[in-house]
């Protein structure tokens, strides 16, 4: 699904009206109805509502979902700058059709102080949408400050009032902290990164209606993977494959202490699919490996550390879990890279390597993957003051190096050797533990093993990682969920995927 500005999100909305066409107005009755709706059917105890409304098309759709909800059985209180103040045209008309049906008073917001909240209430959040383009000030932000600080359930209608669409003001600024928001259309960016994210509560995205064909004609250089997009993104298994159709994946390492890495990422090289599964590992870690992967082989590249990385070129391989940074293992892994020039996944130790010189960037091979956390992204490529300027960091390596990066977070982002990023949606905080990372590396090798490009090893197999961590959550919980839990779910992801995809009758 693609993502845009709020600038194109207003061209969408205008190209629909003259398309379709719809009026102004009809598409803001549209757009509450689906609001009203969903709030109607998720509130089952909380029948009361107050509504807080700004003077442009988002308090519009605050007042017009006022109106409907009160329609529809609900206790209903509205809160405005000025009743008698200047509202957008469409504001303006809702306001007047709250009057004429309804028996609502409409208050001012320096009533607010007084105004009872109890438990049964939800704030219903209209003052500001897309159209937002400064920090709140003056009497906005005092307002969301005694928002914020109530105990009761907070919905935003389409962004968090305060919160750019785009962008990142800055960590002081005020902005509304809902547990809710139903936003039109499609994903905004200001929700996918863990500065602005965080004040969007649970995100419902509603379908409106706005045009497919603008959608489908607008160029964006930012998409989220959801679970269409993902399932579009599976090849099944041919039934008269053999072993050879499904590629030679190749682990490369495991160091003395941190042997479980290279069990990890070749057990995900194994639970993902690959034809044959190789680990690359020092001596001390063969009984392990054997052992608990038995369908890998193994082969071996030191005695307590890697440093003969000496494979079968014709392997797909992905270096880094466990591998540690061993003087001879460092000089070994960078003699490799001089003569490697397929696409690789690279990770952790081996990322670390890299980043000892930048003049190692350049022995990455083209269109290789690399999945740095935010900390190895660091130490890669430098500083940055925050979550929204490493991604535009990422962007300009990964087009300068001509690479894939997979910048690991809450959502994790998928940046292409032409700049376009994708946002992943599944995954949780369970993955925040040692082993999550190596798992992911298996995956994505076995992934380009069997011959899925290098972009949709990347988007498919964030993806996988993430779905089979939600999968392990639901059963364990996010605090006891462990990597091998994630690796034990893959199996239920690939059903569920087959499931999909099967043409049922
Ligand atoms: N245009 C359309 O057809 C539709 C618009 N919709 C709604 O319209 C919203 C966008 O409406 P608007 O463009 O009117 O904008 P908003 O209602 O988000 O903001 C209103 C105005 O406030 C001003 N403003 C910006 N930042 C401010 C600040 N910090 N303090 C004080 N004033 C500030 C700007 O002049 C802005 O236009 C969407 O988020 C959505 O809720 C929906 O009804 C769907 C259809
Ligand atoms: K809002």
């Amino acid at each position: 699904m693609k993502i845009f500005t709020a600038e194109q999100i207003r061209s969408w909305d205008q190209f629909t009206i003259s398309h379709e066409p719809i009026s102004s107005i009809q598409l803001m009755e549209r757009a509450s109805t689906v609001v009203a709706n969903w709030i109607s059917e998720h509130c089952k105890v909380h029948r009361k509502a107050v509504l807080f409304c700004g003077n442009g098309n988002n308090g519009g759709d605050g007042l017009a979902v006022a109106r409907m909800l009160y329609l529809k059985g609900f206790d209903v209180d509205v809160f405005v700058n000025d009743p008698k103040g200047k509202f957008s045209e469409d504001a303006s008309v809702n306001l007047e059709r709250l009057r004429e049906i309804s028996e609502i008073s409409v208050r001012k917001f320096d009533e607010v102080e007084h105004y009872p909240l109890d438990d049964n209430t939800i704030i219903i959040d209209a003052l500001f949408g897309t159209g937002l383009s400064r920090p709140l000030a003056d009497g906005y932000k005092e307002l969301v400050d005694w928002i914020n600080r109530k105990d009761t359930i907070k919905i935003s209608i389409d962004v968090p009032s305060g919160l750019s669409t785009d962008a990142f003001f800055d960590r002081d600024s005020v902005v509304l902290k809902a547990n809710y928001t139903l936003s039109f259309q499609c994903w905004k960016r200001s929700f996918l990164h863990p500065e602005t994210g965080r004040y969007t509560g649970k995100v419902i995205i509603l379908n409106i209606g706005l045009s497919e064909e603008y959608h489908e004609n607008t160029e964006t250089d930012y998409w989220v993977t959801d679970d269409s997009f993902a399932v579009s993104l599976f090849n099944p298994r041919n039934e008269f494959a053999h072993k050879g159709n499904y590629g030679k994946a190749i682990i490369i390492g495991g160091s003395y202490g941190k042997m479980g890495a290279a069990v990890l990422a070749t057990k995900s090289v194994l639970k993902t699919g690959a034809g044959l599964t190789f680990a690359l590992a020092p001596q001390c870690g063969y009984e392990v490996l054997q052992t608990s992967c038995p369908e890998a082989m193994f082969i071996e590249g030191g005695q307590q550390f890697i440093s003969d990385f000496n494979i079968d070129k014709e392997n797909t391989i992905g270096i880094g879990p466990g591998l540690g940074n061993h003087k001879d293992t460092q000089t070994g892994l960078l003699k490799f890279l001089k003569d490697y020039q397929s696409p690789l996944v690279l990770d952790a130790d081996a990322l670390n390597i890299i980043s000892e010189d930048q003049k190692n960037h350049q022995l990455i091979p083209e269109k290789s993957i690399i999945t740095p956390h935010p900390k190895e992204f660091e130490r890669l490529f430098g500083k940055t003051e925050n979550s929204f300027k490493r991604l535009e960091l990422a962007r300009v390596k990964a087009k300068e190096l001509g690479i894939y990066i997979v910048l690991k977070d809450h959502h994790t982002q998928i940046i292409t050797p032409v700049g376009d990023v994708y946002y992943n949606l599944t995954g949780n905080a369970g993955l925040a533990k040692g082993g999550s990372g190596d798992i992911l590396t298996g995956i994505l090798t076995s992934l380009l093993a069997q011959g899925y490009s290098e972009k949709n090893t990347c988007i498919f197999g964030v993806w996988l990682h993430g779905k089979a961590a939600d999968f392990a959550a639901e059963k364990h919980s996010k605090e006891s969920m462990l990597p091998t839990d994630v690796i034990d779910e893959l199996g239920n992801v690939f059903t569920e995927l087959n499931n999909k995809v099967e043409r049922s009758l």
